[in-house]
């Protein structure tokens, strides 16, 4: 009898080996898992967490602490997070940047981003690390094309040109030069140790996945079939190459959904193939695709929540057809009438942010492979400085990066209504399929 307990002992044991208790998130029959358990991201978008946790310079210590608490206290558990920025003479990006030229690298703004992930860490939170840019806001793309082709890097801010500057962006994906200084880039931040808890990122369950880049997308709204066939072969090799560095962490894309994909469905699809991308993300902006006017919202809103309802919907079947979770890393809206002004209410924005947590909540509810979402974004404590609510150097970090007013789509700490809903709704989601 003695020998039949010591046995089933020894087999649990062995059975308890093998659960994954190393607290890294990965995929498990199309949604997340952490230590056995179920992991719904409950996140915000905090772009400038590293910039805040630097030494010196921009880095403001105390205010990143108060900025996590704050967070944790409200039930957030994950920050998407630029990770590196490029130096570039556009007035609409943020300096300093990471990389002020091929091969130079700021490491005091990388040591940012290793405070950051200590305190996350320490409050049991996790990362998403995006690695570059569509867009200008932090030098990106356009930068390193800029770098490798002497094309002056094209701030679409200022020649509003966006179809000319996505077409042009697209090139990045097949200028060697610029895929070498990019995956340097890479392999310098994936095989980072970090400088204040000594452990290398590739150790460090904190980061939830490694981003390619914020808004990828295959070209304009005209890509072409070639672009298209480009931009899903650099994300599968882009992917597949940091996945042989760092076995451990998922990879992610950083896509909008149709809107980032020239609203092609099987492009989405075969972007998100590869089983180097562990899930698939997917942004939603109606005010920026045209579908809402703030200063008109009562002619505006049921035309635009019939479209955000579909969207929210469809990229979850989408999901579903892959069998990978997703993620809706970002969505936002203006503040009543459009307002940039903290002092503005925000009832129509909390109205969006409702709808868009319930239908979540509710294909999560269903067994759907819904894995959370990231709203953007956290403005917290900061304040616009200048009567034209731009960014200048020097100024507070908001939700907002310098390429949009500061208060366009932040949500501060005084937002009351807003971190009130946004609190319920991440708690709600956590129960959802908790075991
Ligand atoms: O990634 C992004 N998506 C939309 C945000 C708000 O317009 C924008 O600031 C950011 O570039």
């Amino acid at each position: 009898k003695f020998g039949n307990i010591a046995l089933a002992a020894t087999l649990l044991m062995a059975g308890a080996a093998h659960a994954d208790n190393s607290g890294f998130v990965a995929v498990k029959d199309s949604h997340f898992e952490r230590n056995g358990q179920r992991y719904m991201i409950a996140g915000a978008n905090f772009w400038y967490g590293g910039y805040l946790g630097a030494p010196t310079g921009v880095g403001q210590r105390a205010r990143l602490v108060k900025e996590l608490d704050r967070m944790k206290a409200l039930g957030i558990n994950n920050v998407r997070v630029l990770a590196v920025s490029e130096k570039t003479a556009m007035k609409s990006a943020v300096s300093p940047a990471t990389t002020s030229a091929p091969g130079q690298y700021d490491e005091q703004l990388l040591q940012g981003l290793d405070f950051m992930m200590a305190e996350l860490a320490k409050r049991d939170m996790t990362a998403v690390l995006y690695l570059n840019n569509f867009w200008q806001w932090s030098g990106g793309m356009t930068q390193y094309l800029n770098w490798f082709t002497g094309s002056p890097a094209h701030d679409p801010n200022v020649s509003k040109d966006y179809e000319r500057y996505m077409a042009e962006n697209a090139t990045f994906y097949t200028n060697a030069r610029a895929q070498a200084e990019y995956r340097n880039v890479i392999a310098k931040i994936v095989q980072r140790t970090n400088t204040v808890t000594k452990k290398p990122y590739r150790d460090d369950p904190t980061i939830l996945s490694w981003q390619l880049a914020n808004e990828p997308r295959p070209g304009n709204s005209k890509a072409t079939p070639q672009e298209k066939a480009t931009y899903v072969k650099w994300i599968a090799e882009t992917a597949h190459y940091i996945r042989s560095l760092d076995g451990r962490h998922m990879v992610s894309t950083g896509s909008e959904g149709l809107a980032g994909s020239a609203q092609d469905a099987q492009l989405y699809l075969d972007a998100h193939r590869t089983p180097d991308i562990a899930y698939l993300t997917y942004h939603l902006w109606p005010t920026n695709w045209g579908w809402f006017d703030p200063k008109k919202p009562d002619a505006t809103w049921n035309g635009m929540m019939e479209k955000a309802s579909h969207y929210l919907n469809v990229h979850v079947d989408y999901a579903k057809k892959l069998g990978k979770p997703i993620v809706l890393e970002e969505f936002g809206l203006n503040r009543d009438g459009g307002s940039f002004d903290i002092k503005a209410s925000t009832k129509v924005r909390d109205r969006f942010y409702d709808a868009v947590f319930t239908t979540l909540e509710k294909r999560a509810a269903a067994g759907d492979p819904v894995a959370g979402w990231n709203f953007w974004a956290w403005g917290g404590a900061g304040r616009a400085a200048n009567a034209d609510y731009w960014w200048k150097p020097g100024n507070d970090f908001v939700g907002d990066p310098p390429q949009e007013e500061q208060g366009l789509y932040s949500v501060f700490d005084s937002d009351a209504s807003s971190l009130k809903l946004i609190a319920d709704h991440d708690k709600r989601l956590k129960t959802i399929g908790a075991k």
